[in-house]
């Protein structure tokens, strides 16, 4: 008897001490891990306490605000979200967004040039300037491919900016002039087409055909007529290079930008993604090796000016495999960098000038863009693009020839800028010394932070541009005085340093050139998001670039020939 009483007994025990053993573990590991977040969250919210930030919760930072301003929901670019911020904190010239505890940098929202200079000017520390972001790299790397340009760091990035910068240098663009005409007369005739209908469109459909043509033309020479195929055909069918291309960014764009992890981790998603991957690049990889085989058996003149900016770049290499895949990732990023951002400014061209049916102020500046377009081009609604495909007019007129056009699309990047930069300040160590910058006269180390260069604020700086930064106000670019009191960098729609925009006079000549073309032969009228009587204006949402909210709704007229100056 003595002895079964404690068998009994020991059976519940042991079953017992097996399931703590199994639990302590697991206990330990997560003591191990929330003590260790503590400390980090503890570490991350002292170490950057003196950068302005509105205040941080103990344990969420600014998680929940952040969460306010910048959610999904609200449907606009998280830019509107961190111009608020700014404001309530006295609109300083940078300002900390705490992540601590989900994510240990943080970002630094920067509103002042000079400091968004410091970090993209180059350093002794750092040639080519601050690194990029980790963040773009994450979420981009199949749209752009591995071996970007945009993402490249170091001298791998300085030997593929070396070899394109030929191809995008303004005597070479304005060589090849003639294409972006040719394809800009398309653009114009489908809207006329659009505008004899009476019905409304969205101007993104035409503006971002347009940029795709003319990308694809200078890059590889190669016309996928986005313009004039219809969709579910050609280069649009299901199987089409630009339907790859345009899934691929909506998908890059829902899944890695803003709160997504739904997305993030949905497997279908991720097996189209690559799919789309891979036919996208099977598809230029193509095209491109038939080019280049084809340059070989019947080569350009040597000094041929219109070559594609491919050719230039790939001149005196050995058109080996890897040099081609490398190739196709740079045309994809030009692609990707050019498409959606020229097509803003073009969609922002559009409205500023709609704004002229019912707004005196801009009646008045369109009717002084018309005479300089009457001036320069001579008569007749469209004479810009009959001047213009001539050989050599565009370098002689595309310059201070058009001061007031220049103007007008210069202030309409300055009030709606596509595109921004996001870098990553590596944490200091024995190597590498902490990174300054200045706060509103407070000397801060930045080091182990993300920092974003907020154009919608810098552009909109009263600090910076003056009390009437928010107008719409292109004569400001003609007065030599205001210019040169500007801070530096006080404009920077293309960013500044050694990483700008790469396509920046491809995006000016392109922007010159449909506000030439179209603003004596027609008539856009808004529709929804005015900004008129009351009414919203039209706002930017996040499609890894920002774009116009509604795609630019409008309705077209052609003007009637007797008004046309
Ligand atoms: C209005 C039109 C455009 C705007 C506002 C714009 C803006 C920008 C900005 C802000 C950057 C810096 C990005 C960063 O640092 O992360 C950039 C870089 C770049 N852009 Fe553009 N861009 C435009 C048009 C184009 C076009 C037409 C192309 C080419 C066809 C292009 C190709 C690139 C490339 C390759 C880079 C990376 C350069 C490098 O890192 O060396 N962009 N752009």
């Amino acid at each position: 008897m003595e002895y079964e009483q404690p068998a009994v007994q020991r059976t519940p025990q042991s079953s017992h001490s097996f399931r703590y053993y199994a639990v302590l573990p697991i206990f330990i590991f997560l003591i191990y891990k929330t003590t260790r977040l503590a400390v980090f969250t503890y570490h991350t919210r002292k170490r950057y306490r003196d950068i302005p930030s509105l205040p941080r919760h103990w344990l969420l930072g600014n998680l929940i605000a952040i969460g306010r301003k910048c959610s999904p929901q609200l449907n606009r670019h998280p830019d509107y979200g961190f111009s608020e911020i700014w404001h309530d904190l006295g609109q300083p010239a940078a300002f900390h967004i705490d992540l601590a505890p989900v994510d240990s940098h943080g970002f630094l929202i920067v509103a002042d040039p000079a400091v968004a200079d410091t970090v993209v000017q180059s350093s002794s520390e750092y040639p080519f300037s601050a690194p990029k972001s980790d963040t773009m790299r994450q979420s981009l790397n199949r749209l752009l491919g591995e071996e970007t340009l945009i993402m490249a760091e170091g001298e791998v990035w300085r030997d593929l900016r070396k070899r394109f910068n030929k191809g995008f240098a303004p005597a070479h663009l304005h060589a090849l002039c003639p294409f972006i005409v040719a394809q800009t007369r398309t653009f114009i005739a489908r809207i006329q087409d659009a505008a004899r209908s009476g019905q409304t469109f969205a101007l993104k459909d035409f503006a971002q055909d347009l940029t795709t043509d003319v990308i694809t033309q200078l890059t590889m020479e190669k016309d996928f007529k986005a313009q004039s195929v219809a969709d579910g055909t050609g280069s649009k069918s299901t199987f089409g290079v630009l339907t790859a291309s345009r899934i691929l960014s909506k998908l890059v764009a829902t899944t890695g930008q803003g709160f997504d992890p739904i997305g993030y981790l949905n497997p279908v998603r991720r097996i189209k993604e690559r799919f789309y991957e891979w036919s996208f690049d099977r598809q230029l990889y193509s095209v491109l090796s038939l080019k280049l085989q084809r340059e070989q058996t019947h080569p350009k003149k040597a000094d041929s000016s219109a070559k594609a900016i491919v050719q230039l770049a790939l001149a005196d290499l050995d058109p080996t495999p890897a040099l081609l895949r490398n190739t196709v990732h740079q045309i994809k990023s030009f692609l990707f960098a050019g498409q959606d951002t020229t097509s803003t400014l073009i969609q922002y061209l559009a409205y500023e000038l709609s704004k002229a049916d019912h707004d005196p102020r801009y009646r008045e500046i369109v009717s002084s863009l018309e005479d300089e377009h009457e001036r320069v081009f001579g008569p007749g609604a469209y004479s810009a693009l009959d001047v213009l495909s001539q050989p050599g007019k565009a370098d002689e007129l595309l310059g201070d020839k058009i001061p007031k056009s220049t103007a007008f699309v210069k202030e309409t990047l300055r009030l709606h800028p596509p595109a921004a930069t996001a870098r990553g300040i590596p944490e200091a160590s024995s190597s590498t010394p902490p990174f300054f910058i200045d706060i509103d006269g407070r000397r801060t180390a930045i080091d182990g932070l993300r920092v974003y260069n907020c154009q919608w604020i810098m552009h909109r700086n009263p600090k910076v541009w003056g009390a009437d930064a928010h107008v719409f106000n292109p004569a400001r670019w003609l007065d030599e005085a205001y210019i040169s009191a500007l801070p530096p960098g006080a404009f920077r729609p293309f960013e500044r340093g050694p990483r700008n925009c790469i396509g920046q006079e491809l995006a000016m000549m392109e922007a010159k050139l449909v506000l030439c073309a179209v603003t004596r032969g027609l008539r856009f009228e808004k529709v929804g998001l005015t900004g008129r009587n009351g009414e919203r204006e039209v706002w930017g949402t996040q499609h890894v670039t920002t774009v116009p909210v509604d795609g630019m709704k409008m309705r077209f007229h052609l003007r009637d020939e007797s008004e046309v100056k």
